[in-house]
């Protein structure tokens, strides 16, 4: 597995409008997603690239497409639905994997009640979006899902990660490849990442 912590200014910048107790519904929504598109933009950037020929304004022109496996986003409900568009906007043409799992409050522990992965997940590469990796149980169950359908190439794109989440997704998981914005300090005794987003979930729905 990599870590990647994408240190971008405009990435940086977002994140740290983001952490503002102030920020509205719709401010945290938007940031949400365009630091959802620059992760994206940081996870596709090995991508494999094949050339071929097209006819040109001049004649033929030898041109790059993307090579080997498709797309598809995974978004884990609720949250990860306010990362989904910054995804899309650079992914149009991908598949969409909706997982729901939820951390019991009280367990902290994930609890799955939703399954709806492409067809052909099997021969896809998963980008998995959530804006939180605070325990790391929610990603771990929803990589056990992805792997359980035959998916065997995975990234996760998240806005802000623990540490001890890094460390328990990696141990579950070592072929994963993380991308996120931030590696935060520490969660507090609630399992709330410091010093974090707050709930990224009822921030974005404005359900506080
Ligand atoms: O790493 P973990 O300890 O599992 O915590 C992270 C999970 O918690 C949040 O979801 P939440 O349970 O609040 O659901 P929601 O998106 O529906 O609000 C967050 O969006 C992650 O999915
Ligand atoms: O800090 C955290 C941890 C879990 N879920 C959130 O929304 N925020
Ligand atoms: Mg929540």
């Amino acid at each position: 597995m990599s870590l990647h912590e994408i240190k971008h200014p405009l990435v940086q910048h977002k994140l740290g409008l983001m952490r503002s107790v102030d920020k509205s519904t719709r401010g945290f929504r938007q940031l949400a997603a365009e630091v959802g598109c620059l992760l994206t933009y940081e996870a596709t950037k090995d991508l494999e690239l094949e050339s071929y020929e097209i006819e040109g304004w001049n004649g033929p022109v030898t041109v790059q497409r993307i090579k080997g496996k498709k797309i598809t986003v995974v978004p884990i409900l609720r949250a990860g639905l306010g990362m989904l568009d910054g995804v899309l906007e650079l992914v149009p043409s991908a598949k969409i994997s909706v997982v729901g799992v939820y951390r019991n409050e009280e367990t902290l522990e994930p609890v799955t009640y939703f399954e709806k992965l492409a067809s052909d997940i099997d021969s896809r590469m998963a980008l998995i979006v959530d804006p939180m990796l605070a325990t790391g149980g929610s990603m771990i169950a929803t990589i056990d899902m992805l792997k359980n359908a035959g998916c065997s190439s995975i990234r996760a794109l998240v806005l802000v990660a623990a540490p001890e989440g890094i460390k328990k997704v990696t141990a579950a998981h070592p072929d994963v490849d993380i991308f996120t914005a931030s590696i935060d300090s520490h969660l507090n005794e609630q399992g709330y990442i410091i010093p974090g987003l707050g709930d990224a979930g009822d921030k974005i729905f404005g359900t506080r």
